[in-house]
């Protein structure tokens, strides 16, 4: 099980990061557009609190999104590799000034400011990045565990929020994943194609 999610984890990355930067710009794009129209149907038209994340290994692009974000008084939130247990994930206010540093993986994240943390049921929506998702909701990440060590609580205790949303590129839908008992479904997938709904 685990040696097939490596396999997929490996063919999908390879297909996300063969996409051209010009496919990239198309699709940050496409993801503005079809976010925007999300929040449109779900009647949320500011003051909603959205988890969001930085790109890495040709993730499909945020920045635009997240600029647009705020020009419509949505506050964002970056995800923050706990300091101290180094397994879960705070998520912080990030706004245009915040101050920054790379996590371990070299990737962009605000400095720790307790006063900025949003509690996790406290976000309307938390967009996630996801390597490959299949037909059913599910979702494969980096392989690290971070979101579902995160969202352990969410399902047993059966919170409303946030809305759990993943963001990918066409290419990393695959029919079926083999999942795993901590794998937690997501209610909605938005790709620059299509929005999924569970
Ligand atoms: N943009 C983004 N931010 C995110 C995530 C993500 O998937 N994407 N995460 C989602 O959980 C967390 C970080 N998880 C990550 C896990 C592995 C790697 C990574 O590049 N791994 C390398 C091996 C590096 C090593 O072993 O030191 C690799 O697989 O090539 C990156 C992020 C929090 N922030
Ligand atoms: N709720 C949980 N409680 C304890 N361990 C967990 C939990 N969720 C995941 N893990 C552990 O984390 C490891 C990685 O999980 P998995 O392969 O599902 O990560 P991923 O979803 O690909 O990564 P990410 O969520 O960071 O993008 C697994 O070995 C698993 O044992």
């Amino acid at each position: 099980m685990s040696q097939q999610r490596a396999t997929i984890r490996q063919e999908t990355r390879r297909k996300r990061n063969s996409l051209s930067n010009n496919e990239q710009k198309i699709a940050a794009s496409a993801l503005k557009v079809n976010f925007t129209q999300h929040l449109k149907l779900q009647k949320t038209t500011q003051n909603a609190h959205v988890g969001i994340y930085l790109s890495n290994d040709s993730e499909l692009d945020t920045s635009l999104l997240i600029k647009d974000l705020w020009s419509k008084n949505h506050t964002t939130y970056l995800p923050i590799i706990h300091p101290f247990n180094g397994t879960t994930l705070y998520f912080q206010r990030y706004e245009e000034n915040s101050p920054m540093r790379p996590n371990r993986y070299g990737i962009l994240e605000p400095k720790l400011n307790c006063s900025q943390i949003c509690p996790l049921a406290e976000l309307d929506y938390l967009l996630m990045p996801l390597v490959a998702f299949d037909d059913h909701g599910n979702r494969l990440g980096m392989g690290g565990g971070f979101y579902d060590k995160t969202l352990a609580r969410y399902e047993k205790e059966n919170w409303q929020k946030p809305q759990l949303i993943g963001l990918a590129h066409q290419c990393q839908h695959v029919e079926n994943l083999p999942i795993e008992s901590w794998d937690v479904p997501l209610k909605f997938i938005i790709t620059p194609q299509k929005i999924y709904h569970w």
